[in-house]
């Protein structure tokens, strides 16, 4: 498949600083022919449009399919009415039974710039994207395409809300937005920087495979005690097993012996695909018996001479998970909590964490039992009860609704501060969420205007232990009970906002805070002040350039408690709000916001620039609070990161080469749809 034209390839006047690039009166950083602004474009209507061409030497790798999606070519209706038509297609598509078997500007942005960044009017919300644009008439734009149905309806009220036409062809390029369930390589490659906003960063998998995730968060661990040897950093970090369950990789032998050589029948175990979803491909390992089957069915994949040949053609890699077995009940049901990472913008960073809400199982929990049902509390396995139609409003509840519970059920007998759910439990997954965007942040494909929004799954146990089971790209958005129907629309809709305000400030060399359109969710991390970041076109390598002029409060509203949450009611009525205070995760974000920028030094990752006496080699170091209160940091060592286990590890990754990316698509496109 060809490459765009323009995708990957350094500007001419790549060299040209931001203020250069900014003034055309000074006869230099004028946009070329070929890259004239199109209608609709992201762009202030009076300056000629700064260029966002990152020299990256190769252009980007993608691990999408080039293969045009059998869902884009689907066109959804586009009649949409609120009510949610889709979901019944999304959530009844599949009865597949669960069978035990494998299956980045020149550094250049002085004083005067930032003056100049700072005299611009800060955009309103309303106003995003819609600058330069002429009053938009029938097929003449702006455009939004969704691909899929997840979320198209709200999606594409709110598009249109702003004016916007909504577009079928998934081939155009002059849409404003495009959100689409399944990633297309092409997506990526015609992708206008600074100029569009696309759905899903092309690499999110690094975050939301199952494989994609351990390799991760072991690289980050073994980078984080690396750092811990230094004298400067002998701090306390959050350590995986603290909140990961112990997890071991089916397709390399050594992790699949050491697996097998520990299994006894004391423990259960949980094995699943890597890049499905919704239960499907999961199945629990209790006996000899069942691990003897396993560890013969994966031999006999590798010794397979078709699939050493061909192998793409293999069923998808594996992990197995140390089941939770004492999983916290509510009512007698096992729950996991969905919550949300909102990368809203990658150049520079800004990401938040959103509550979601919690899914329960429909029948009682019995550690014993072999009904998947009782064990998988994902919405799609308790779909395929028949009871579901009638008791579907139990199995999904609202973090209030959790939180009163709690408050209710265990807040004395356990000993459990008030409002554990949105204090201690929110912090922690907080802080989580923090640490797994550190472990990929200098690895994620990044360019102004990918945003994305992972769903990130937890587990609590019966001692109130917090346990990460995994993320999700393309999290469900139906709504088809009441409780989705008044969480969802609010999550998607923020995320638009964010993603448009961010996406435009950065755009203007504005500041990021305060955020006008944040209600819900809460900062994260905010690489504005703390990152090195490309704002504009430069010869030089994909770098996050550190401000020289950084922001001595990088929090123009800390909330005044030293609450995790300024807002521990986050969600008093689904609708309500509308205008709290803007909430800040002090226990992530504000120390993240602190740290000093170093990249790894990682094939793949973005490299650090040792100019204008950058501290290269300063380990990131940043204060994040644990669960029990204490201070506690997370430390990236920069430079000297790179490690052949790590290598090694995302080396064996499935879908490296096009087959594969095809053979990935289509499972994606049959399996990895919201769930
Ligand atoms: N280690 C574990 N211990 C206990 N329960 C688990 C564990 N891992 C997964 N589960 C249960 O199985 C369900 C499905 O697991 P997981 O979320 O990892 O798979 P999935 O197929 O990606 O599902 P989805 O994307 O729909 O949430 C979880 O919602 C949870 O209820
Ligand atoms: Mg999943
Ligand atoms: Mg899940």
């Amino acid at each position: 498949m060809a490459l765009h034209p323009q995708a990957g390839r350094p500007h001419r006047d790549g060299r040209l600083g931001h203020r250069a690039a900014r003034r055309p009166r000074r006869g230099i950083g004028t946009t070329s022919a070929s890259r004239v602004p199109r209608p609709g474009a992201l762009m202030p209507a009076t300056r000629n449009r700064p260029r966002f061409i990152h020299c990256r030497g190769q252009p980007p790798r993608t691990r999408v399919s080039s293969k045009r999606s059998k869902r884009s070519r689907i066109h959804p209706c586009h009649t949409e009415v609120p009510g949610w038509t889709h979901e019944k297609q999304m959530g009844s598509s599949v009865k597949e039974r669960l069978r035990p078997e494998l299956s980045q500007l020149d550094q250049d942005a002085d004083d005067l710039e930032e003056e100049e960044a700072a005299r611009l009017p800060v955009t309103s919300p309303d106003g995003l994207l819609m600058e330069g644009d002429k009053q938009p008439s029938p097929g003449q734009g702006p455009f939004f395409y969704i691909g899929g149905t997840n979320g198209a309806s709200i999606i594409s009220n709110y598009c249109e809300s702003k004016g916007w036409q909504r577009t079928q062809d998934s081939h155009c390029e002059d849409y404003k937005l495009k959100w689409c369930e399944i990633k297309c390589r092409d997506n990526y490659c015609s992708f206008r920087e600074g100029q569009q906003l696309l759905f899903q960063l092309p690499n999110n998998k690094l975050l939301t495979t199952k494989i994609g995730l351990l390799s991760a968060l072991r690289e980050h661990a073994r980078t984080l005690s690396k750092a811990r040897m230094l004298p400067s950093t002998q701090t306390k970090v959050l350590k995986m097993e603290e909140f990961f369950p112990e997890t071991y990789r089916l397709d390399i032998r050594d992790e699949r012996q050491a697996f097998f050589a520990l299994f006894d029948e004391t423990q259960m175990w949980i094995c699943k695909p890597t890049a499905s979803n919704q239960g499907k491909g999961i199945f629990l390992i209790r006996s000899q018996e069942e691990a003897a089957a396993l560890q013969a069915k994966t031999q006999s994949i590798e010794d397979d001479p078709i699939y050493r040949k061909m192998p793409f053609r293999a069923p998808q890699a594996r992990v197995v998970q140390r089941y939770v077995q004492n999983p916290l009940l509510l009512d007698g049901k096992k729950f996991d909590v969905r919550s949300y990472m909102l990368i809203a913008c990658a150049m520079p960073y800004m990401v938040f964490f959103g509550h979601g809400y919690a899914r329960l199982t429909l029948s009682l929990y019995n550690p014993h039992s072999s009904d998947l049902s009782g064990h998988l509390t994902n919405q799609f396995m308790q779909k395929k009860s028949p009871l579901y139609t009638l008791l579907k409003e139990s199995t999904v509840w609202t973090m209030e609704h959790l939180n009163r519970y709690i408050n209710d059920k265990f807040r004395k007998t356990k000993g459990l501060p008030r409002d554990w759910v949105f204090t201690t439990f929110t912090k922690r997954m907080q802080q989580i969420m923090s640490h797994c965007f550190l472990a990929v942040k200098s690895k994620l494909e990044c360019k102004l205007g990918y945003f994305d929004l992972i769903g990130c799954d937890f587990l609590i146990d019966e001692n109130f232990k917090v346990w990460l089971l995994e993320m999700n790209a393309n999290p469900a958005l139906h709504t088809n009970c009441e409780v989705l129907k008044a969480v969802i629309p609010g999550v998607v809709i923020e995320t638009l906002d964010l993603a448009l305000e961010t996406c435009q400030k950065s755009l203007h060399s504005q500041k990021m805070l305060p955020l006008l359109s944040q209600r819900r969710f809460v900062l994260l991390y905010n690489g504005e002040t703390t990152d090195l970041w490309p704002r504009l076109a430069s010869s030089r390598p994909l770098n996050r350039l550190p401000n020289p002029h950084p922001n001595p409060n990088p929090n123009p509203h800390p909330h005044p408690h030293p609450h995790p949450n300024p807002n521990p009611h986050p969600h008093p009525h689904p609708n309500a709000n509308p205008h709290p205070p803007r909430p800040t995760c002090e226990a992530a974000s504000s120390a993240l916001s602190s740290a000093r920028a170093a990249i790894s030094e990682r094939p793949g990752a973005r490299k650090s620039m040792p100019s204008r006496g950058a501290p290269v080699c300063t380990p990131r170091k940043s204060r994040l609070s644990d669960s029990s209160g204490s201070s506690i940091a997370e430390s990236e060592p920069s430079l000297c990161s790179g490690s052949l286990e790590g290598s090694r590890d995302t080396a064996r990754e499935p879908s490296l080469g096009p087959p594969e990316e095809e053979r990935e698509e289509e499972q994606r496109s049959t399996s990895h749809r919201g769930s």
